[in-house]
């Protein structure tokens, strides 16, 4: 059966912006400026949460109303005079500057509240220092005695950046005293005191070490998110306390030991969190609140509704960049291909400005893009020079990118929501929507992190008060097949845990269907040896069962080959629609009739040529471009590759055992991790899902999409969008 690696679910048309409708728009004009009035930053959502004061008066006056004056043009920013130094410098300035932090003046407060409570909510305002400064204070106070304090993020680049950052402050290198600890990569030593990691990495290391042993203080930051992994780490959180502190309270203290372990703290944090929600569930927890920010943000809103927010933020931001003093900018968008389209149309516009006029460096930064790429944002802006960067919601929380000045919030998101099949099993889609408050107000507080901000929002004052104060939590709307996995591991049944919110019982349902059909469960909902190893692997549970089917298939060389490829973070072909054509002349050599799968594979193979070939660094390099592979993708599987060899070694799977040229049992081992989604070809040549009831069509990158095949099994199913 040919394997294709993307399938679309034909479900209506979806105007796309495309490179082309902005140069027919713009042909040779100068881009406009939308109209855009101002508003006083506010913290009113706030306001209904705070119980306890940590800290007094902000350092700085918020801005009034009177700001409205300005309706019609953006006024130039000026700068209070601020005493606070500049980030950049070494160590000393580092420690001036922890000092004026806003939450510096709460620091003895918080580290009593913190000692005389196991339980702590944290509320404070973006850029205020919790993330930086709360690990250091309850560090050197001494309060987590010789357990490790674990920050959990639900995303990957601010768990990096953030260790890097605090190891600076901590005037040493990442991995010693401060480490981090994300999926495929581990920064981390036996010196490390402080480890930011994801909430994913977390929950993973619960199989291990249910108790959590290592850590004697787990801050749950960015708790308003509710990923689905954030949900669960605090519900085994709050079993933990019991376990470990011998009392069901917030303020145990401790007390009546269960056992020989230190007691836990827990912190959850937030700049924009209902903490009276965590409060209730963790036994009425102390609410703290940390006031003020470091410097003032501006926010403008857009006068009227923008229909198209990728022109509206380009013209935005040549607002900005002909009319605003230096700094760089910070646009959001909701997903890749928004980003590329702007890139382009920044790219195109840029060309034209006067030759007086400063440079701009444009920066993408989406999750599929290498983590090597999207650290390039964290560097220093040339002079003369301004840079925009381009990113989706991975930039929205945690994270300062240094230079950033200028924030423009398309008000735009995509957000993943669990498609389930009347048959059983489903899949998880990404969803345009509008963002909710607590993200605007995220967003806004990437400015002003290094000085005063300034954020503008394309969407009305009135959009943003109709908007949602949170997102709805992941564990409501996204597959719940790995994480109920993990907790059979664990002994946990999904229905008995106490969560925050429970899921409704058909996901829980699709997803204990999705695990029987892949020998992961039995009939009587028991967690199978096969699914206990399958838990093993850092994947989804469709790759590590065809992962550890490649055992008996004798392929398991082949199988992590392309298994890792699928894992990384991003694809390996450039797909650019433009040059469509040329790429699959480019990729030619690579095509293989059988599919996509084995078409990654021939691809891994030949690069691997190259590199034995010893042509250095650049010749690789240009090899992967003259063939349109993303070479990023390639070194960052075979990293992925190489942890993959050794969880099959600790589980008796020789990965060196491979099927050479024979293509059936590499189709037949992903066969038993993606027999869900598999699709026949119907009279009208289109494909209908085995098991559910959509029309899904191969996606046109597809070596197979100009083929008629008589079914299909593929691993990712895009819904909703066009086909180009
Ligand atoms: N990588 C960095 N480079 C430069 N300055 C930084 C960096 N990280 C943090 N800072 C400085 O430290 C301040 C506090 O950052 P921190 O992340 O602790 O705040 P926070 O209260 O957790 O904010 P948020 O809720 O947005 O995560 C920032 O406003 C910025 O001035």
């Amino acid at each position: 059966m040919p394997s294709t690696s993307k399938v679309i679910r034909l479900a209506g048309k979806e105007k796309r912006t495309t490179y082309g409708d902005f140069r027919a728009k713009h042909a040779g004009k100068k881009p406009q400026v939308p109209w855009v009035n101002v508003s006083d930053e506010e913290d009113r959502l706030r306001k209904t949460h705070l119980k306890v004061m940590v800290n007094g008066q902000s350092p700085h006056a918020r801005h009034t109303r009177k700001n409205k004056k300005a309706r019609h043009s953006v006024p130039s920013i000026e700068e209070p005079a601020s005493p606070v130094p500049s980030s950049s410098g070494g160590a000393a300035a580092l420690q001036e500057q922890r000092k004026h932090l806003p939450i510096a003046k709460g620091r003895e407060a918080l580290i009593q509240e913190i000692l005389d409570n196991d339980i702590t909510v944290l509320l404070g305002e973006t850029g205020s220092g919790k993330t930086t400064q709360v690990p250091q204070y309850i560090l050197e106070s001494g309060l987590a005695g010789k357990g490790m304090i674990a920050v959990t993020q639900p995303r990957k680049v601010a768990a990096t950046s953030l260790a890097k950052r605090v190891a600076a402050e901590k005037n040493t290198t990442v991995g010693k005293l401060v480490g981090y600890s994300v999926r495929f990569d581990e920064c981390s030593s036996t010196e490390t005191r402080i480890k930011y990691m994801t909430d994913g990495m977390i929950v993973r290391e619960l199989l291990s070490d249910p108790l959590l042993s290592q850590y004697s203080v787990v801050i749950v930051d960015e708790a308003h998110e509710r990923t689905l992994r954030t949900d669960l780490l605090i519900a085994n959180l709050k079993n933990i306390l019991k376990e470990r502190n011998g009392s069901g309270e917030a303020n145990g203290k401790g007390k009546g030991k269960a056992n020989k372990l230190n007691p836990l703290k827990i912190v959850i944090m937030s700049a924009t969190l209902d903490a009276e929600k965590f409060s209730r569930f963790f036994y009425n927890a102390k609410i703290l609140y940390v006031q003020g920010r470091q410097h003032p943000v501006k926010i403008y809103y857009s006068v009227e509704g923008q229909t198209d927010y990728v022109d509206s933020a380009m013209r935005t931001f040549f607002q900005i960049h002909v009319d605003q003093p230096p700094g760089d900018v910070l646009i959001f968008l909701p997903g890749q291909e928004d980003i590329e389209s702007l890139e382009k149309a920044i790219e195109l516009f840029a060309k034209q400005l006067p030759k007086d006029e400063m440079e701009v460096l444009l920066c993408p930064m989406y999750a599929a893009q290498a983590p090597g790429q999207n650290a390039k944002v964290f560097t220093a802006t040339p002079t003369r020079t301004r840079k925009c960067i381009l990113s989706t919601n991975i930039a929205e929380t945690s994270i300062t990118i240094p230079g950033v000045k200028y924030v423009i919030d398309t008000g735009m998101c995509k957000e993943k929501r669990y498609l389930a099949r009347d048959t059983g099993g489903g899949f998880d889609t990404l969803l345009t929507k509008s963002i909710t408050k607590s993200s605007a107000m995220q967003r806004a507080g990437r400015a002003g992190r290094e000085g005063m901000g300034v954020c503008f929002r394309l969407y009305t004052e009135e959009s943003f008060e109709k908007m949602a104060l949170a997102p709805e939590p992941e564990i409501m709307r996204c597959s719940l097949t790995s994480s109920i996995l993990q907790l059979k591991c664990l002994n946990q049944d999904l229905e008995e845990l106490d969560l925050m919110d429970m899921p409704d019982v058909e996901s829980i349902t699709s997803a204990l269907k999705t695990l029987w059909l892949l020998d992961a469960i039995n009939s009587n909902k028991e967690l199978t040896p096969l699914g206990r190893q399958m838990a093993f692997f850092p994947l989804e549970p469709v790759h590590a069962r065809a992962i550890i089917a490649s055992k008996e298939n004798g392929c398991t060389r082949e199988a992590l080959d392309i298994i890792s490829v699928l894992s990384a973070s991003s694809k390996l072909f450039v797909d650019i629609t433009e040059l469509r054509e040329q790429a699959a002349e480019a990729r030619r050599m690579f095509r293989h009739a059988s599919g996509d799968h084995l078409t990654i594979l021939n691809a891994v193979r030949a690069y691997e040529e190259i590199v034995a070939g010893g042509g250095g660094k650049h010749a690789r390099r240009d090899w992967c471009r003259k063939h349109f592979l993303n070479e990023r993708t390639l070194l960052e599987a075979t990293e992925i590759r190489n942890q993959l060899r050794q969880t099959c070694g600790r589980l008796g799977i020789d990965w060196k055992v491979s099927c050479g040229d024979k293509e059936d049992p590499v189709v037949r081992c992903l066969a038993y991790g993606l027999a869900q989604n598999s699709a026949f070809l119907q009279p009208d040549g289109s494909y209908k899902q085995t098991m559910g009831q959509s029309v899904v069509k191969i996606h046109p990158g597809s070596v197979l999409a100009e083929k008629k095949v008589p079914a299909i099994i593929y691993d990712e199913l895009v819904s909703g969008t066009a086909v180009a």
